[in-house]
């Protein structure tokens, strides 16, 4: 039996609950297992972001519609209740009837007994009826003041570290749907894009800080459609890791770069474009061999025929076979990610308080093993898109205590000036809530500064 965009969304949802695996993953593979059409997955997207981004709303709906509390439902029957109350009360498109109608007949097409059909059925009915009533009681700037659709050990921590308002304004900027941001390619000026994207019927607009950047506040369609994609003038990338990039300065001919976890590629083809003027070289490490194939593919798309040499390994095994120093090295490491949990909503449910000092430990290691391939005088940038002190901070002080020839160097002069506002002790360190992702990163040197 074909498979919806709610089916979609429902299952999406109840495998994440099950495995903790990344919510995109996850709905990657059920897009192709069920074959939807761009616009079903559109809609599956965004139910299950939305579920994810109001999940203390969304709960607090059922607890009033249900006898039984979400955590003692039918985990199937819990995310198509979520799935129906959320397109209800936030998703103002969709029709009542379609949002009633094809959650209830998603959960038929799923083999449930007709009973439980019966169940959701009146369940989201009585949503509608007690719609007024309910939307009091959910609202955060009334009834629903303490509903701030993040975990309470996530909000207790920023509370400590930022303060109650700023606690606030991050919850409030992650449960907004995220803005699509790019990073043009040097070559082609922001101006000609913004018009090219104006004349398509786009909304887009520079970006505050990053110099290359374009920002589409609501786009739906899909990435490849922009115009420029296929000639890769363009490369999805939040503001935040563009300026990250610009502290491995200087971009002098004939110097070595080396990005020891490259990811898919977001910085490494952005030190490809500012080192492109000279006869630099390039080094990209990455372990992951899904990643690594998306590596390759997105930096034949954007770099085109500059020299690069890509590792599929470890940095740890790269680094035991590497004869070479580097003049300035970057190390993005793998963190909690809770600077972009309004962008990835899933990982602020997925992530526990202990998996900080997981990270920190490998972040450490990760930044010893970086600083043994340091040419002398060379740069080191540390980066983590992670708003946690255990992964920032703490890491770098635990580094220099260790290697004194080490400090910090101030990232002021190497950022553009509207992203000066956004430095904190020396580092490069924005909120969730300051227009851009959470991040973090740290320009450090050794003796004899490069
Ligand atoms: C934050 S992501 C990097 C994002 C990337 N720099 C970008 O801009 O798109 C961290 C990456 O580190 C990789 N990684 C994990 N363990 C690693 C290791 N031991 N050595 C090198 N890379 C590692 C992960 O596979 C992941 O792709």
């Amino acid at each position: 039996m074909a498979k919806t965009a709610r089916h979609a969304a429902i299952e999406t949802l109840q495998r994440n609950q099950r495995t903790g695996h990344p919510v995109a993953r996850i709905f990657s593979g059920i897009v192709e297992q069920y074959r939807l059409s761009s616009t079903d997955r559109q809609l599956a997207m965004n139910i299950v972001y939305g579920v994810l981004r109001h999940r203390d709303q969304v709960d607090l709906l059922i607890s009033r519609l249900c006898s039984r509390s979400p955590s003692r439902q039918n985990p199937f029957v819990y995310q198509a209740l979520a799935v129906g109350l959320y397109q209800i009360f936030f998703l103002e498109r969709i029709p009542e009837f379609a949002a009633v109608h094809e959650t209830v007949e998603a959960v038929r097409r799923s083999g449930a007994a007709k009973k439980l059909c019966g169940f959701v059925n009146g369940v989201l009915r009585s949503g509608l009826r007690r719609r007024d009533e309910l939307y009091e009681l959910i609202d955060p700037e009334g009834a629903g003041h303490g509903l701030l659709n993040h975990p309470a050990w996530l909000t207790k921590r920023w509370q400590e570290h930022f303060g109650e308002q700023t606690m606030r304004a991050i919850c409030a900027h992650n449960n907004l749907e995220a803005t699509l941001n790019l990073r043009l390619s040097r070559s082609l000026p922001q101006s000609t894009y913004l018009k090219l994207l104006q004349e398509e019927g786009i909304e887009a607009h520079a970006g505050k800080f990053a110099p290359d950047s374009v920002v589409l506040p609501c786009f739906h369609g899909s990435i490849s459609a922009l115009p420029g994609y296929h000639e890769g003038l363009f490369f999805v990338q939040d503001q935040a890791a563009q300026l990250a990039t610009l502290l491995l300065a200087p971009f002098s001919p004939g110097r070595s770069y080396l990005d020891c976890c490259a990811g898919l590629g977001g910085k490494t083809s952005y030190l490809a474009e500012l080192t492109a003027a000279g006869d630099a070289s390039l080094t990209a490490v990455e372990p992951d061999p899904g990643r690594f194939r998306l590596l390759g593919e997105n930096l034949a798309r954007t770099v085109g025929d500059h020299t690069l040499s890509l590792h599929n390994s470890t940095l740890e095994h790269f680094a035991r076979t590497c004869p070479l120093h580097f003049d300035a090295i970057l190390v993005d490491a793998p963190c909690s990610g809770t600077g972009v949990t309004g962008r990835h909503p899933d990982i602020r449910w997925n992530r526990q308080e202990q998996d900080l000092l997981f990270y920190r430990e490998k972040q450490g290691r990760l930044l010893e093993t970086a600083a043994d391939l340091l040419a002398p005088g060379g740069v080191l940038v540390y980066a983590t898109c992670s708003i946690e002190p255990e992964e920032n901070r703490q890491v770098l002080d635990r580094f220099i205590a260790d290697h004194h020839g080490f400090m910090i160097t101030n990232c002021d002069e190497y950022l553009p000036a509207p992203a000066r506002a956004l430095v904190a002790d020396s580092c490069f360190a924005p909120l969730p809530s300051s227009g851009c992702d959470g991040f973090f990163a740290a320009r450090l040197t050794g003796d004899g500064e490069g």
